[in-house]
């Protein structure tokens, strides 16, 4: 199989990076075209070392909170045709789940999540960076929706994590990292610009 062709989806939490994902996946599944998809927050680091109060604390919106050289490896085994034993994570225990995924190489790998541009030694290993480019105002709405909803969060402790550690993290790395991008999208996850302009580079790609 020919070296598959990685493509990482940044931006904020709540920028619409996880639509934009599965909108494109879904075009490419609608012509039988493989695609894998992999989210970062996967390779959240394990804590069961932890009582739940320290997880509870925990900054989550800065680098080190990633096993990035497991995500690495694990990149770099794809690229190679190897299947790879994908991690679960879990928001409401804030840990990794005991069980791994079986996840085979594709022609076209779609990875998403808020560090993956801001990692200097991870860039070389994509062959396109799109930057999820979405007002912090917007994000926020979304997210306290989304954290209560499916997180077990309450509205006062996603205010609290957005003033101590993800509002202050943005400004220090996402934000930044939106210069690495190839292309940078705005309107969320619903851009259908956007996904034809990349659904064709894609297509042209793999010929
Ligand atoms: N352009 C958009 N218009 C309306 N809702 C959107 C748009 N983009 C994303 N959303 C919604 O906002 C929420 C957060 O989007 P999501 O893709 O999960 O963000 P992220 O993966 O970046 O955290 C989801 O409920 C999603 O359906
Ligand atoms: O245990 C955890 C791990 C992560 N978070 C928050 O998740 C977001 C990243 O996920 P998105 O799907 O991109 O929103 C990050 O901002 C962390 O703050 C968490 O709350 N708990």
């Amino acid at each position: 199989m020919q070296s598959p062709l990685i493509i990482a989806i940044s931006g904020a939490s709540g920028s619409g990076k996880s639509l934009f994902t599965e909108n494109l996946f879904n075009a490419f599944s609608a012509q039988g075209s493989p695609v894998q998809i992999l989210r970062e927050d996967h390779y959240y680091r394990a804590q069961d070392h932890l009582p739940m109060e320290a997880r509870e604390k925990n900054n989550y919106d800065h680098p080190n909170a990633f096993e990035h050289e497991l995500l690495k490896a694990h990149l770099q085994s794809l690229r190679e045709g190897h299947n790879i034993d994908y991690p679960h994570y879990c928001f409401k225990t804030h840990t990794r789940l005991p069980d791994t995924e079986c996840l085979e190489p594709a022609p076209v790998i779609i990875l998403e999540g808020i560090m993956l541009l801001a990692r200097p030694e991870l860039l070389p290993l994509y062959d396109v960076k799109i930057f999820i480019d979405t007002p912090l105002d917007i994000c926020l709405m979304r997210r306290m929706m989304r954290d209560v909803k499916q997180r077990g969060r309450t509205l006062e402790s996603v205010a609290k994590q957005y003033e101590s550690t993800v509002k202050p993290m943005y400004h220090q790395f996402i934000e930044p990292s939106r210069f690495t991008a190839d292309v940078v999208v705005t309107q969320g996850g619903k851009n259908q610009i956007a996904l034809d302009v990349i659904k064709s580079h894609i297509q042209q790609a793999l010929q």
